[in-house]
Order: C-alpha cells, then sequence, then structure tokens
C-alpha cells in the first residue's frame, strides 16, 4: 500500500504555479495578458517608441492623415501627434485605474475581513457604510467631487475607489464569514494559532482569489468611466488621456474620424482584455479547488504502548474539572435557548472519559465549552470550567490561545474538514509547533517527521509533501492526532474520532489513541455515542441525554449494572437482537454458510 495516492507528477508543486499554468493554458486568457503587458510596455517605454511630444501642437499639422508629416497615427485638430497621446494618456488612464483599484481594495479589503471575521459591532457598521455607498449614484458624486475640488483625475479615480470598495466589502466579508466557519479554522484556532496567524495564513489565501478577479473588473469599470468623465470635458485638460483624446475627435468627427477610432480602440480593448484575463483568472483559480480525493485506503500501524505512569493521588492528577456548566444560545427572536443544564464532569491525567449520549444530547458543546470554542451565538451560561485549577473563562483570549494546542488539544470527527486544502499537510503540522514549541523551521519539520512516523503512517517525507486531498480520510485523521500530540498536551479532546472512517480504520485508530494515551499519560475526553468504543477505550463513562449528565461511574461498573432508563436504553440499542446480521448464505439455497476466514 502506498501511503500517498497516486498523482499526476509534480504534484506538490504550489497552487500558484499551478494557476499561472492553467491561465497560460486559456487561450484568451494568455491573449488578454499579453495584449495588456504590451499595454503597460508602451506606455512605460512611451519616450523610446514616439520622438514626438504628446502636448506639444504643430498647428500646420492640424488633422493630418496617418503618416503625414512623420505622424504614425496622424494629429489631432492642435496638430498634436495621436499616437503620441496615446502612449502618454494611457500612463494616465491605468495609474488611474490602478489608483481607484488600490482605493477600493485596501479599503474594501480590510474592512471586510475584520467584518467578516471578528463581526459584531464593526459590521453592523461597515455593512451599513458599503449599504450607503453602493446606493449613490457614483457619477452625480464625481460630479458633484469635481465642483468641490476641481478637475483632478487622481482625486476623482481615489473617490471613485472608495464608492467601488463598497463592492469588494461584501465580496470580502461575505467569503471570510463562510471561511470562518470552516472546520480546519477551528482547528488551526484549537492548534492554539493566533486570529492574526489564522487570518494570514488561512482566511487570505481564500479571499485572494475573489479579489483578483474582482480586481480585474474594478480597473476596467475605473477605466471606462475616467474615459467617460474626460470625454465629457470634467478632467484635467492640460493631461493627455484618452477620454480627452475621445472628446476632441468627436468634434471632429466628419473631418477625421480616425481620431474618435484610435481612442475609443484603446479604451474598448482594454477594458475587454481586462474582463477577459477577470474570466480566465476565475476559471484557473476555480480549476485548483476540483482536485480529486482518491479512494480511503486502509491504513495499518502496530504502535508500541508505553510503560503506565507512576501513580499519583487522584486529586493531584485531576486537570480538568467542569462544574454545573450551563450552554446556551441566543435566538433571533432575542431569547436564549439552554442547550446543556449543568454538567459535571472531571477527567484526570491519565485517563480516559466517556462522554456517550444520542445525538444533540450536548456532548459537543461540552466539549467546545472547554477549549472556549462554542459556535457564534453560543455563549456559557453558568458553573465554571477549571484547568488544572484555573477557571478557563478568566484567561484572556492570548493566554486561552497558549492553552489551547499546546495544553489542551483536539481531534475532530471529521478529519478532511479540518485540514486547509490549500497547504501541504507538512506546513499545516509544523506551523502549530513552531508557534507552541519555538520551534525553528528546521527542527519543527524533522519532528513532525517523527509525529507522522509514530501515528503509523509509513511514507512521513511523502505525506507531509502531500495537500489533504491527496491522503485517505484514515490518514488524514493519523495527521491529526499527529498534530493534535505535537505539543504533548495533558488533555485530549476526542470528538467522534472515528465516526467519518472506513470500518477498517477504525480500529486501528482507536488503537492508535489508546497508545498514545498510555504513552504520553494525557488525559482524555472521548466524545462518542458508541458504547463499544467505550468499552474499549474508557475508564470512565458520563452518559449524557437532553443536556444534561443522567449517569455515570466506572465504564466496568456501568456496563455490569446501571441504573437511569435513559442507559439501559443505550445499551439496549446496541444489543438489540434485531440489530445483530443474519449470518451470509450463499445463494443456492441448499449450500452451507462459510466460516469467516474461508476461501
Ligand atoms: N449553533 C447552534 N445554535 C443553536 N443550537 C445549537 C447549535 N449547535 C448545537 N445546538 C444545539 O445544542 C444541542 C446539543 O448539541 P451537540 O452538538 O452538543 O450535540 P451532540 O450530543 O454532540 O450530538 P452530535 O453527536 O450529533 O454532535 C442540540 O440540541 C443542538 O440543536
Amino acid at each position: 500500500m502506498s501511503d500517498v495516492a497516486p498523482t499526476p507528477a509534480g504534484s506538490a508543486a504550489t497552487a500558484d504555479r499551478s494557476v499561472v499554468r492553467r491561465l497560460l493554458h486559456d487561450p484568451l486568457g494568455a491573449v488578454a495578458l499579453g495584449f495588456l503587458a504590451l499595454v503597460v510596455l508602451a506606455v512605460t517605454f512611451a519616450p523610446l517608441l514616439t520622438p514626438h511630444d504628446a502636448t506639444t501642437a504643430v498647428i500646420t499639422d492640424a488633422l493630418a492623415a496617418p503618416g503625414e508629416g512623420g505622424h504614425l497615427l496622424g494629429a489631432d485638430s492642435a496638430g498634436r501627434d495621436v499616437w503620441a497621446r496615446l502612449l502618454f494618456g494611457g500612463r494616465f488612464s491605468l495609474l488611474g485605474a490602478l489608483l481607484a483599484l488600490t482605493v477600493a481594495v485596501v479599503v474594501g479589503g480590510l474592512s471586510g475581513l475584520v467584518a467578516g471575521y471578528v463581526g459584531r459591532w464593526f459590521d453592523t457598521l461597515a455593512s451599513g457604510a458599503a449599504a450607503v455607498l453602493m446606493a449613490l449614484p457614483g457619477i452625480v458624486v464625481l460630479l458633484a467631487a469635481r465642483s468641490v475640488i476641481g478637475p483632478s483625475a487622481w482625486w476623482a479615480m481615489a473617490i471613485f475607489g472608495v464608492l467601488l470598495s463598497a463592492s469588494v466589502f461584501r465580496l470580502v466579508r461575505q467569503t471570510v464569514q463562510s471561511v470562518r466557519g470552516e472546520l480546519y479554522v477551528d482547528a488551526a484556532r484549537v492548534a492554539g494559532l493566533s486570529d492574526t496567524r489564522i487570518v494570514l495564513r488561512h482566511v487570505l489565501r481564500v479571499v485572494r482569489a475573489p479579489i483578483i478577479i474582482q480586481a480585474a473588473f474594478i480597473a476596467s469599470v475605473a477605466i471606462a468611466v475616467q474615459a467617460g468623465l474626460e470625454f465629457l470635458g470634467l478632467g484635467d485638460l492640460t493631461l493627455p488621456t484618452w477620454g480627452g483624446m475621445l472628446n476632441d475627435g468627436f468634434s471632429r468627427i466628419y473631418q477625421q474620424p480616425l481620431l474618435v477610432v484610435w481612442p475609443a480602440l484603446a479604451i474598448s480593448l482594454v477594458c475587454l482584455a481586462l474582463t477577459l484575463v477577470a474570466n480566465a483568472l476565475r476559471d484557473a483559480l476555480e480549476g485548483t479547488g476540483s482536485a480529486r480525493r482518491p479512494r480511503p485506503a486502509p491504513a495499518t500501524s502496530a504502535v508500541q504502548a508505553a510503560p503506565a505512569p507512576g501513580a499519583a493521588s487522584a486529586d493531584e492528577r485531576t486537570i480538568l474539572q467542569v462544574e454545573g456548566l450551563r450552554v446556551g444560545y441566543a435566538m433571533p427572536d432575542g431569547t436564549t435557548t439552554e442547550v446543556v443544564h449543568g454538567v459535571d464532569l472531571t477527567v484526570r491525567r491519565g485517563e480516559v472519559v466517556g462522554l456517550v449520549g444520542e445525538s444533540g444530547s450536548g456532548k459537543t458543546q461540552t466539549a467546545f465549552s472547554v477549549l472556549r470554542l462554542l459556535p457564534e451565538g453560543g455563549a456559557i451560561l453558568g458553573g465554571r470550567v477549571l484547568w488544572k485549577g484555573r477557571d478557563l473563562a478568566a484567561l484572556s483570549a492570548r493566554e486561552m490561545t497558549a492553552v489551547r494546542g499546546a495544553q489542551i488539544a483536539y481531534v475532530p470527527q471529521e478529519p478532511m474538514s479540518n485540514l486547509d486544502p490549500s497547504f501541504t499537510i507538512g506546513s499545516q503540522l509544523v506551523e502549530p509547533m513552531r508557534v507552541h514549541l519555538g520551534l525553528s523551521r528546521v527542527q519543527a519539520r524533522a519532528r513532525a517527521l517523527e509525529l507522522l512516523d509514530r501515528v503509523g503512517i509509513r511514507r512521513p517525507e511523502q505525506v507531509l509533501r502531500a495537500y489533504p486531498h491527496e491522503v485517505s480520510g484514515g490518514m488524514a485523521q493519523r495527521v491529526l492526532i499527529a498534530g493534535a500530540i505535537s505539543c504533548r498536551p495533558e488533555l485530549l479532546i476526542a470528538d467522534e474520532p472515528t465516526t467519518a472512517l472506513d470500518m477498517t480504520v477504525q480500529a486501528d485508530i482507536l488503537d492508535l489513541l489508546r497508545d498514545l494515551q498510555a504513552e504520553l499519560d494525557m488525559g482524555v475526553l472521548l466524545v462518542t455515542h458508541n458504547f463499544g468504543v467505550v468499552a474499549d477505550l474508557c475508564d470512565r463513562v458520563a452518559v449524557m441525554q437532553d443536556g444534561l449528565v443522567v449517569e455515570r461511574g466506572a465504564t466496568r461498573d456501568l456496563f455490569v449494572a446501571h441504573e437511569h432508563p435513559y442507559t439501559t436504553q443505550l445499551f439496549d440499542a446496541i444489543l438489540d437482537p434485531a440489530q445483530v446480521r443474519e449470518p451470509y448464505r450463499p445463494p443456492h439455497a441448499d449450500a452451507r454458510p462459510q466460516e469467516v476466514g474461508q476461501p
């Protein structure tokens, strides 16, 4: 078995390179990009491409036809060289568009990022401002601004950038909100990465693509609007501009129609090229996200259990104490719905505690309260979560970040969704170790290799270079377990760690968890609905129903004798004879059933 599914050569190449490749393979996109590059080069090196000055009028050359008097594309009504004006005018058009674009992306992008990620009052305020900006008629605002600040193309474009920033804001805010809910962002938080790091690393990367696409459209709109203002005579008449040329040509359209054609061609071709590049970029960026996911491959590993830890008193060994925990969610009608109603729980060092109950009984809410990672709208309404005697609610965000990932680690239910598809597995393992353990990149990489080996991955080097879609679900869960134990946590919270996995892999993962727990002397809070898993791993168990712990005790005792009807119901569910499958019978009625393992 290979640890990594076969992928085309160079699968570890960066996504960026693949975007450029896809873009260049799109014929329209490549031609448009080439054209834009030519325009930029031409306007940059304009003095080398024409001997004429763009503003010098030679009245004897007025309305000269192309080729006449040394004028490549002719001369305008004042005898100024059209080719030179196109080249120098292009500078102002492109720089004006760049200014509008920069303002729109900086103002809209930053505010969208903060509003989408942090939310709260800033989101309300910024969303209101964006709605007002979008409701304003752009041209009217620019005309009003011109009457106040005069015919400055730069100011006009800066103001236009502010108006356009509303659309960037909405796009970025919406994208960030959707990323913020991704499990891999929660996983990064659990791994102890700060918000700044999460934004820089996971969020910006996702926001980048829509911004780039939007940027090309914004630039084309800015060029068109700028030209429109200049055409109306509202621009700076002292500068050579494409819109100004259009204005001049329009007034002489019957004498020299080509004077309209050249600037119109320049404006429309550049706008068209920007739109085509935006479309090609969108296709290229979308294409990179469509990597196929291989079939899960059975993972195999046998890790050696370490000797049991030395004895210590029960109190000394208590690391987590949950007392009277109540969790609630704010409802749209202003009320609060309580979903956990006073849960008590303790976990000792080196002990596995199972939190068992049917779906919706409040297990995950209890676990997330310990991590202080309740979803939006959720809050601890009462009770305490004591971590080694310290109330976690009293810790600052920075202190909590130091606890999460380093002291309390988390293994999620859905391994694939908890890995960021944009980064290699190696980079996702290395980052938290650099933050928490202060390791250099090389040291963290070496430790990541050791950890992958430790969790039973056969070709750690290869897996380190792989992207999440290139590994199986079981392997992804091993990677997450490696990440969770990378900082030698004292408590591991595992939320249904095998539910999403293939049956053949589940037992391996449970074995691995048991071995690592013993080796690291970790406390484990195991959230599950499966009494089989409880029997396999847990020392003690708490049974939850409707947000309450209805029964608790040592696993062995509870299996022998339980009192609460709900516990009986859960046991009955797993021991229901109706669920025991009939032995396999071959299609021929008279054939005898085969023994397991018989060929
Ligand atoms: N974001 C939320 N808003 C409102 N209620 C929620 C939210 N998340 C969970 N709940 C409610 O909290 C209760 C407990 O949910 P919890 O996720 O803890 O269940 P669970 O026992 O872990 O089940 P599962 O195994 O299905 O995750 C449920 O009734 C659920 O509807």
